[in-house]
């Protein structure tokens, strides 16, 4: 079974300071409509691809000047300048959509679909698109996907599992969690200055009858996890690196630590 190594490089203040061992991805960034985190600025550089879920664009509009309290509010958002806009656009302000729209935007409205959420219409997007990115090392970074309401954050992880074969990593400022898909080995190198020690293993799509890890405080040993039995939560992080082995795809989940 081939291992899959996974690491949080990507909230390191430089990204010199980067694992030089790991194979480095391309970031795509989706603003969801939640308070923008302070990590925002840092991530949208880094990013090769940004896209804005319906009222996500509000929240770029509104909330990237907050964070230049001494430049010029219209010249920050000029230069925070999504390349698309997608959703079924009821939550996006007229005026936002106008402003991102005359500045040469994409929008795209996908109103006919209500069966699925902003951030999947995003994802899809972001997959299947004809966009120039390079598919094999694409990692999605999702601002805003936690800490609201328990329904939409519920379909933020529908969506981990939707697209199991892409690497998508849900973000609030409080941690982050990604899938663990069961067709792999994993490594997650810890990053011990932006991110832990607490974390989590949560058997979210299905029963687990047999999970192994390696790095925690609290390790499982071919153990079953199940909602209504064990589930991994408040574990620790012991070791610099964390394996994870099970037969059944798994959420990981990290702290991320507070600036000082
Ligand atoms: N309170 C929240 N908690 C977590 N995620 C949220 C929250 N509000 C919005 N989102 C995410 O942002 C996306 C865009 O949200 P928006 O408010 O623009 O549209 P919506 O009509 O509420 O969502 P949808 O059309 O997807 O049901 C949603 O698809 C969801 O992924
Ligand atoms: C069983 C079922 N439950 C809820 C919805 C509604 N819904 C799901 S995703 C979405 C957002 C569209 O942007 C909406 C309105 C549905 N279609 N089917």
């Amino acid at each position: 079974m081939e291992v899959m190594r996974h690491a949080s490089t990507f909230l390191l203040p430089s990204s010199s300071e980067a694992t030089d061992d790991l194979p480095s991805s391309v970031h795509a960034l989706i603003i969801l409509n939640q308070r923008l985190p302070g990590l925002a600025p840092l991530l949208w550089e880094r990013a090769k691809l940004r896209v804005c879920a319906d009222g996500g664009a509000n929240r770029l509009f509104d909330g990237m000047p907050e964070f230049f309290p001494d430049e010029d509010p219209g010249e920050v958002r000029r230069r925070y300048k999504p390349d698309l806009v997608n959703g079924d656009m009821d939550s996006i302000r007229a005026e936002v959509k106008d402003y991102y729209s005359d500045l040469g935007v994409k929008i795209l409205d996908e109103s006919h679909d209500q069966d699925t959420t902003d951030l999947h219409k995003c994802v899809a997007f972001v997959c299947d698109g004809q966009h120039i990115l390079e598919k094999s090392n694409l990692c999605i970074l999702v601002l805003g996907a936690l800490g609201g309401r328990f329904d939409h954050e519920i379909g933020n992880i529908n969506v981990l599992y939707r697209f199991s074969n892409m690497r998508i990593i849900l973000l609030s400022e409080d941690c982050l969690i990604y899938l663990l898909p069961k067709t792999h080995r994993h490594e997650i190198y810890i990053e011990p200055s932006v991110e832990g020690p607490h974390c989590g293993l949560i058997p979210v799509g299905a029963p687990s009858t047999s999970t192994t890890t390696t790095g925690l405080q609290w390790n499982l040993s071919k153990t079953g996890m199940h909602f209504g039995g064990l589930v991994s939560t408040s574990n620790i992080v012991r070791e610099a690196k964390i394996t994870v082995h099970s037969d059944v795809d798994l959420l990981w989940t990290i702290s991320i630590r507070k600036p000082s």
